[in-house]
Formats: C-alpha cells, sequence, structure tokens
C-alpha cells in the first residue's frame, strides 16, 4: 500500500477546492504543479515535466517555476484562458511544526490579473460585470492595479447599440455575469465576436440587490448607499455590488485602494463607436496594430506611465462640456508659454516611478524594500511640483489643489529604509539603524562582537606564539581557530580540534563559541526585527494608499497636460477656440500623423469651413491617392484633439463642439464574423444613420463602393439626402466619392457645397497638389495612379483603350444634355441585346440613319424633361426610352 507524503496529503485537499484552476503550489523558492494541471502548463509555458515521489504508486507528473519570476508564466497562462490558484506557506517554514501550513491566497483570472506586460504597454486591465433585467442595463467596472471602480447604466433597453460601444470602449478583459444569464442572446455575443474576453458565470446571489448593498455598505463602510448617489440607481448597485464580491473572493485582501464608486453617466463624454477609434486611428494603425503611426503615438510625450495610462483614456473620451474643456486648453496655454516650468515640471515627473503600481504592490502585500525606495525617491519631488504649480488657475490650479505632499509618508520612508537596500527582506540591512532603538542596540552588539573577535586572535596569537594563528567563520562550525601544521605544537590544551585540513587545523575553544552565541543570536533578532518593522511601515503607507492614489491621478493628468504642451510646441499647434457654435472652421489644418510620417515640409496644409446652414455638407471628389482620407481624417481628428484639451494642428481653428464623430471609411473586411465587405459597410451606415444627431460631425469614405455602381450611386445619394434633411438629421458631414454624379446635388440641396483635391496634368502622368479647391473633379484619373503604382505597360494601354470605349458611352460621364444623348444612343447601339438587334434591323430594313434622327427629335424631346431634377439612374433610362423611340420611327 503507498502511503501519501503530508506535502502531496495537503496538496490534495487545497486542490480538490480549485478543480477548475491551476494551482500554483508554493514549495521553498519555486510554484510547482502536479498531475494534469503539471502537464497543462509544461505543454503550455513549453517547460519540463518531471516527477515527484509523494508516497503514490508512481512519481506524480510535476512542474515548477520559481517564484521570482512567476508573473509573467502566470501571464502566459491567464491569456490562454486559464485560471490560476496561488498557494502559499502561510506560516513562517523555519517556525512550523511539522509540515508548514499553505492556503489559497489569490486567484488570477483576466480580469484580476497584475500583469506587468500590460503595466508595461501601460493600459488599464478591466474586470466588468455585466446585469440586464427588465428594467434596463448596469454595468461597473474595476482595475484592481489603481483600484478604479466606474458604473453606469442604461434604463432604455432601446440603447443596446449604445452599451456595446460603451463596452467595446472599456474593452475588460473578463466579463462576469450571473450563472442563469442567457448570454448567447445578448450583446455579450457581439462583444466576444469582436475580441478575445472571458465571460465568466458566477454564483446568482451576488446578483442579488440585499447581497450587493450589504457588501458595498460593508467595504466602504458606510450606513447607506445614498451617500454615493446609488439610492435610485438599483442596476449600479448590483452591478458595483456583484462586483466587489468577486474580486473580494478572488484577491482575499482588503482592497484599501477602492475608495470610491464612480457613477458616471455614458453621455458625459463624446460617443466614439468602435469603427470610428478604428478608423481614425486613435491607439493603434488599422494595418499593423501598432501604436506607431497612430495618434496616441503622436501625442504621447508623458513622463510617466501613468500619464501615458491616462492619456490613453482621454483620448478616448474627449469632453463635450466647454468649460471643461477650456480648462484643460487654457492649462496647456500656461504650460505651452512657460518654457521654462514645463521643462522643470517634466524633469520632476521623470524621477517618479509608477504611483499606482507601486500602490498595487502595497495592497497586496508583494512590496519589497526596493520598491519603498522608488516609492520616496517618487514622493520626494512632489513638494517641489505643487510649489510649482501654486497660484495657477483651470485644471491646473485644481491639480495644485489636490495634489498631496506626502511629507509624512516621505519622512517615514527616509527614516526607515536605508537608500541602498537588499531586495530579499531575508538578507537584512533594509532598515536604518537610527530608525529604532532595539534594533541598534542589536547591530552595536554584533560589531562589539566583531571587535571582541579581533581582540580574542590578537590574545592568542600572543598567548601561543603563533603569529599566524587566525579566526574565521563558516556555516558548519561558525568561528574557528586555524593554525599551519608547522605550529601545532605550540597549540593549548584548551583548544578543541573540529577538522583536519592538508595544511592547517581547525579549533575552537569556550570563550570564541560564547561570543559567537551572541553574535548570532543578535543576527536572529535583527533579522525578526526588521521584518517586524518594514510590516509597520508598509501598514502605515497601506493605510494611505488612497491619498497616494489621489495625488498619482493629478499627477498624471499633469503629466498628460505638459505633454500637450510639449507637443504643441514642438510641432506647432495652436490653441483652438472651443464654442457651442455649430461652426467648424480651420486655416491651414494639417492631419497630426500624416504630417509627421510625410515630413512636415512635404505636408499640404488644408482649410475647412462648416456650418449648420450653407455649408454643412461638403462633397469631396478627386483622383485616387490626391488625398481626400487624409484630409476627412484630418478633420477629425482636430475635432477630436480640441475635445480632449489639446492644441491642434491648424493655424486658427474655431470649434463648435460636436457630440459623436462617426467615420465610414473605406472597406473594412468582416468576413471572419461572416459578413459581406458591403454587409459590413451597410451596417456601419446604418449605426451612423440611426445614431447621428445634429451636433455629430459624419465622415464618410466613398459609401457604396462596395456594390454595383448604379446601387451604390443611388444609396449615396438617399443617404446625402437624409443626413441633410434638418428635420431629420442635418449633421455636420465629409463625404468623400468618386461618384461625380453627386457633385449635382449642390445645385439642388442647401448645405450641400462640392470641393475637390487638385491635381494638375502633366504629359500622361498628373501631379498632386494636395489643395482642396471649391467645385467637383472632372476625372478620376485611375489609370495615372495604376501606372504610378507599376502596373504594366500592357495593362496600363488596354485599359485606356477600355476606358475610353466605357467614357463615349457612359451616360453618367456626360455634363451636357447633348453628350448624354449622343452616349445613350451609342450605349443603345452597343447594346448587345434583343431590343437594340432588333431595333437596328428594322432602321436598316427601312433603311434609316439613326443619324439623321438624334439631333432634331430627340433634342426636342430632351428640352422638356427635367432632366436636373432626376437621379442619374432614372436621367438615363429617360435617355434610353426616347433614343428607342427615335429609332423606331
Ligand atoms: N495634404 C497633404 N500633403 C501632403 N501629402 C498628402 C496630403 N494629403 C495626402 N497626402 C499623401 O497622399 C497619400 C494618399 O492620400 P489619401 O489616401 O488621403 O488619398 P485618397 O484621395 O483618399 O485616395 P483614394 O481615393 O485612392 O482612397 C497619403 O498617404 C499621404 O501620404
Amino acid at each position: 500500500m503507498s502511503r501519501l507524503t503530508p506535502m502531496m496529503k495537503q496538496y490534495l485537499e487545497i486542490k480538490e477546492k480549485y478543480k477548475d484552476h491551476i494551482l500554483f503550489f508554493r514549495l521553498g523558492d519555486f510554484y510547482e504543479m502536479f498531475f494534469e494541471d503539471a502537464e497543462i502548463a509544461s505543454k503550455e509555458l513549453e517547460i519540463a515535466l518531471t516527477g515527484r515521489d509523494c508516497g503514490l504508486k508512481e512519481r506524480a507528473p510535476m512542474c515548477g517555476v520559481p517564484y521570482h519570476s512567476a508573473d509573467s508564466y502566470i501571464a502566459k497562462l491567464i491569456d490562454k484562458g486559464y485560471k490560476v490558484a496561488i498557494c502559499e506557506q502561510v506560516e513562517d517554514p523555519s517556525k512550523a511544526k511539522g509540515i508548514v501550513k499553505r492556503e489559497v491566497v489569490r486567484i488570477i483570472t483576466p480580469g484580476t490579473i497584475i500583469d506587468p506586460s500590460m503595466l508595461n504597454e501601460k493600459v488599464n486591465n478591466y474586470i466588468m460585470t455585466y446585469i440586464e433585467n427588465e428594467n434596463g442595463i448596469g454595468i461597473a467596472y474595476a482595475d484592481i492595479t489603481t483600484g478604479e471602480l466606474k458604473t453606469t447604466d442604461f434604463k432604455n433597453l432601446e440603447s443596446k447599440k449604445k452599451v456595446l460601444d460603451e463596452i467595446m470602449k472599456i474593452s475588460p478583459r473578463e466579463i462576469l455575469i450571473r450563472e442563469d444569464f442567457d448570454y448567447n442572446s445578448s450583446i455579450l455575443k457581439d462583444i466576444q465576436k469582436n475580441y478575445n474576453v472571458l465571460i465568466t458565470k458566477y454564483y446568482n446571489r451576488a446578483f442579488e440587490y440585499k447581497n450587493s448593498e450589504d457588501i458595498i455598505k460593508k467595504h466602504f463602510n458606510i450606513f447607506s448607499i445614498d451617500s454615493f448617489g446609488l439610492n435610485d440607481r438599483k442596476l449600479c448597485v448590483i452591478a458595483v455590488g456583484s462586483l466587489l464580491d468577486y474580486i473580494y473572493e478572488t484577491q482575499k485582501v482588503p482592497l484599501l485602494h477602492i475608495d470610491k464608486i464612480n457613477i458616471y453617466n455614458y453621455d458625459k463624454y463624446m460617443i466614439l463607436d468602435k469603427f470610428t477609434r478604428t478608423n481614425l486611428e486613435l491607439l493603434e494603425t488599422i494595418r499593423g496594430k501598432d501604436k506607431r503611426g497612430s495618434l496616441l503615438w503622436v501625442l504621447d510625450k508623458t513622463c510617466t506611465s501613468m500619464g501615458a495610462r491616462t492619456l490613453r483614456k482621454w483620448i478616448e473620451e474627449p469632453l463635450i462640456e466647454i468649460k471643461k474643456i477650456n480648462d484643460r486648453l487654457n492649462s496647456v496655454q500656461i504650460l505651452y508659454n512657460d518654457v521654462i516650468l514645463r521643462s522643470e515640471l517634466r524633469e520632476l515627473l521623470s524621477k517618479m516611478y509608477d504611483l499606482e503600481r507601486l500602490s498595487s504592490k502595497i495592497v497586496y502585500g508583494n512590496v519589497n524594500a526596493r520598491d519603498l525606495i522608488s516609492l520616496k525617491t517618487s514622493l520626494k519631488v512632489l513638494p517641489e511640483i505643487k510649489s510649482k504649480l501654486s497660484e495657477k488657475k483651470f485644471e491646473l490650479g485644481k491639480i495644485f489643489e489636490e495634489i498631496d505632499e506626502l511629507k509624512d509618508i516621505y519622512n517615514l520612508l527616509e527614516e526607515s529604509i536605508v537608500d541602498d537596500p537588499p531586495l530579499s527582506i531575508k538578507e537584512g540591512g533594509i532598515i536604518k539603524s537610527t530608525f529604532n532603538e532595539k534594533l541598534r542596540e542589536l547591530r552595536s552588539a554584533i560589531t562589539d562582537g566583531n571587535k571582541w573577535i579581533i581582540q580574542l586572535e590578537e590574545r592568542e596569537r600572543k598567548n601561543t606564539g603563533i603569529k599566524s594563528l587566525k579566526i574565521s567563520f563558516n556555516k558548519v562550525f561558525g568561528y574557528y581557530i586555524e593554525v599551519t601544521k608547522s605550529n601545532i605544537k605550540n597549540v593549548p590544551d584548551t583548544y578543541i580540534r573540529k577538522q583536519t585540513l592538508a595544511n592547517s587545523e581547525r579549533y575552537i575553544m569556550p570563550e570564541l563559541k560564547e561570543i559567537e552565541n551572541k553574535i548570532l543570536t543578535a543576527q536572529e533578532k535583527i533579522v525578526d526585527l526588521e521584518y517586524e518593522l518594514f510590516n509597520e511601515v508598509r501598514n502605515t503607507i497601506l493605510n494611505n494608499v488612497n491619498r497616494i492614489l489621489k495625488t498619482a491621478k493629478n499627477i498624471a493628468s499633469l503629466d498628460v497636460l505638459l505633454s500637450f504642451a510639449e507637443v504643441s510646441s514642438i510641432y506647432r499647434y495652436n490653441k483652438p477656440k472651443v464654442n457651442n457654435s455649430k461652426i467648424i472652421e480651420l486655416k491651414n489644418a494639417r492631419h497630426p500623423v500624416v504630417e509627421r510620417v510625410a515630413g512636415e515640409e512635404l505636408f499640404v496644409p488644408n482649410d475647412t469651413l462648416l456650418d449648420d446652414d450653407e455649408n454643412r455638407f461638403y462633397i469631396i471628389t478627386g483622383p485616387n491617392m490626391a488625398g481626400k482620407s487624409t484630409y476627412l481624417r484630418q478633420v477629425a481628428l482636430i475635432v477630436l484633439m480640441a475635445q480632449i484639451g489639446c492644441f491642434v494642428p491648424a493655424e486658427k481653428a474655431v470649434i463648435g463642439i460636436v457630440d459623436r464623430i462617426f467615420t465610414r471609411v473605406g472597406a473594412s473586411d468582416d468576413l471572419s464574423q461572416g459578413q459581406s465587405t458591403f454587409m459590413v459597410e451597410m451596417s456601419e451606415l446604418s449605426n451612423i444613420l440611426n445614431n447621428a444627431t445634429k451636433n455629430s460631425l459624419i465622415i464618410l469614405d466613398e459609401i457604396g463602393r462596395g456594390t454595383s455602381t448604379y446601387d451604390g450611386l443611388s444609396i449615396a445619394w438617399a443617404v446625402i439626402e437624409y443626413i441633410n434633411d434638418t428635420k431629420i438629421l442635418g449633421s455636420r458631414t465629409l463625404f468623400a466619392t468618386h461618384y461625380h454624379e453627386l457633385t449635382e446635388l449642390e445645385d439642388r440641396i442647401k448645405g450641400v457645397k462640392n470641393y475637390c483635391i487638385s491635381v494638375k496634368e502633366s504629359g500622361d502622368d498628373i501631379i498632386f497638389l494636395r489643395k482642396i479647391i471649391r467645385g467637383g473633379a472632372d476625372k478620376s484619373y485611375g489609370i495615372q495612379v495604376a501606372k504610378l503604382a507599376g502596373l504594366p505597360k500592357k495593362v496600363i494601354d488596354r485599359a485606356k483603350a477600355i476606358l475610353k470605349k466605357l467614357e463615349t458611352n457612359d451616360i453618367n460621364n456626360k455634363r451636357d444634355y447633348k453628350d448624354r444623348e449622343i452616349a445613350a444612343i451609342n450605349l443603345l447601339e452597343d447594346t448587345p441585346d434583343n431590343t437594340s438587334d432588333y431595333i437596328n434591323e428594322k432602321l436598316n430594313e427601312k433603311q434609316i440613319n439613326l443619324f439623321d434622327y438624334k439631333s432634331s427629335e430627340i433634342i426636342n424631346e430632351l428640352k422638356n424633361v427635367d432632366i436636373i431634377n432626376m437621379t442619374p439612374m432614372d436621367a438615363m433610362n429617360k435617355l434610353f426610352e426616347l433614343v428607342k423611340k427615335a429609332k423606331a420611327i
């Protein structure tokens, strides 16, 4: 019969409770995994699978990872969708009687991981709860590193699209739902389609109102949830309560840094849907998913990780409240004007470590002495930062008020921790002797002991006459006296021999052991005392962690404002005027990213004037590659930059704030989701038409391109009419298109204006001028662009020939009636259908020459047709009809 070792017995008991998790079982300096967990970990982490004798018949499969580098292994497993339970020794092994007590101290899931690689990327990691019932939808989400906790509710179930956008914006890594909630028929299914998120089913009771209310009251130590303004927001209460329940269940530490509930209204910020965030390449490029080439890349001159995280958030949440926007802009102005202040503040900020990361380490109890030194270094600069902000106004004034200098914490650290402490507390030497009298005494006991040893050595040399006698120390015997073989005859009887080496003998003596005992006891006591004192310091900081986090938040905002000022100064941005008008007026504006990539001197600036009257809707034509998309995005990005409080790349900018920016740009395939390119385009378009308001800015780049020309053209035409109807939308819109027919709309609809991006012909080639000018473009130059792209000459020549034929026959390319008429006749003649064959036959039979008729009969009738007020398709059909009629005579 096999007999389980006590350690394995303990392991199996714990594992029984954490069946769904990979159990990281702490053994000395390693986390070990056994059985199935070991097999999974070995495969997923590519580490060796070995075995351990545990008293079972066969060795238990086992693998291990070092304690100090466990974070990255855990992150890898989490990334692959596993949950990890961390089992630690909760008792000092040296004092344990029998087997060391172990417990699961933390459960790590995608939403609760403090993943160092994510922190390096400077993004937040959110865990969210989602609750849906007949009253609406409630969400709450938290970042357990920063302690941020936010909640909102959506009362009307109609607004599911908004909920979807909001959740996509937050992009939590894990969403908790009630066990019995069928999420397959909810918007969570759409979220899962869009990106990799873990949906965790959590027990139903956690989502009961009473349970949630109790947890909130207990956590925040309040009598009534009214203090957070939650009294009439049941969905928020449930969302927050269940979230806290889960975080407690998994983290198993007092979550002191989650110290407030931020209830927000999702419409406090400009709404940017998923497509728009992607299309405008706010945080990463569409193709490479790279930060380089995004707006974030241009604007990020932050000095701290906290600032970098906040900048991301600001970019994703432009403001819509004019006062707040101007508070930021005015603060940027101060920092922009005062170059010295800016560089001094940036210099100070660059000395700061990630206070949010350090705070979370303090909360989780895994802070080491070097972290505390980093904290001290960071706190040291606070008073100077604060003093530089005194008497400043706007956002800077608020930051000044809210920065806590944390002098008490700084002093505590300065008094307690040595400047260059070792990593591990076990090594000792972390706490300054001056911090604690007892510690000082113990340390001087050691110094005295060492002195005695030197004196003893001197005395023994004298007494024995052995000049080379020396006292040394090793871990096996402690202190010993060493005498070379040639001097052994002089060794006194009182020495006790311990070891014989090739050339010498080692001895001990009672007096030496007495001193040794004193030194070693003092050393042991010092380790214990230092540990105790370190915990005291840590706990004091823990009790003040919210002050640190509040200051961190303000430092982060300051960092972003400084970054805005810095960027504005280097790249020559100017302060926009933000107001309530419906005007967007830009003078010599540039695309913030393209000008960086293409080279500032090569970028051609352009103007814009949009209002809610004569200039509401731009129809922008121009050859491929002319710069239409760049222009469109440039306007949208500048509006967004202004509303996050940054200066803009334009000589002058007036921005009447917009509530949403919508974009429909190019063909973004979504084939993996079972939708065709055209279908995706149409769903994005319908989202825009259903959700835009008169205060929105709409950017449409070549809609209707993914289908047949006439269908596409007709859709585009109808969309323009719809958006321009002030009774329906009347949103400010920029519309780039290759359908030249749409330029006819300028004469028909008030508010529509034609623009084109100019080019110059040079022989067979074109030169891009990049300047936007009034009027429609006359040609597409697609073939010239294709030539530039290096298509074989044979293809280009053939394309030209085909184009010529098409142009002569394409009624839609003709500007006046006569041209259209001739085109229509040609088209008919070319049409290989039975009707035209038949008509031609008839004409031949009758020996009628069509060209005798075309100018007289048809033109007369055409004069009575109101072609201007017809769609191009109707016009063509009419002409067809007339020509057929003419031919039939
Ligand atoms: N104002 C400008 N100054 C300098 N270069 C520009 C400017 N606008 C655009 N460009 C350059 O021209 C390239 C093509 O621009 P863009 O993609 O906007 O053209 P487009 O008219 O939308 O083309 P298509 O119709 O083929 O989509 C850009 O990548 C950019 O490098």
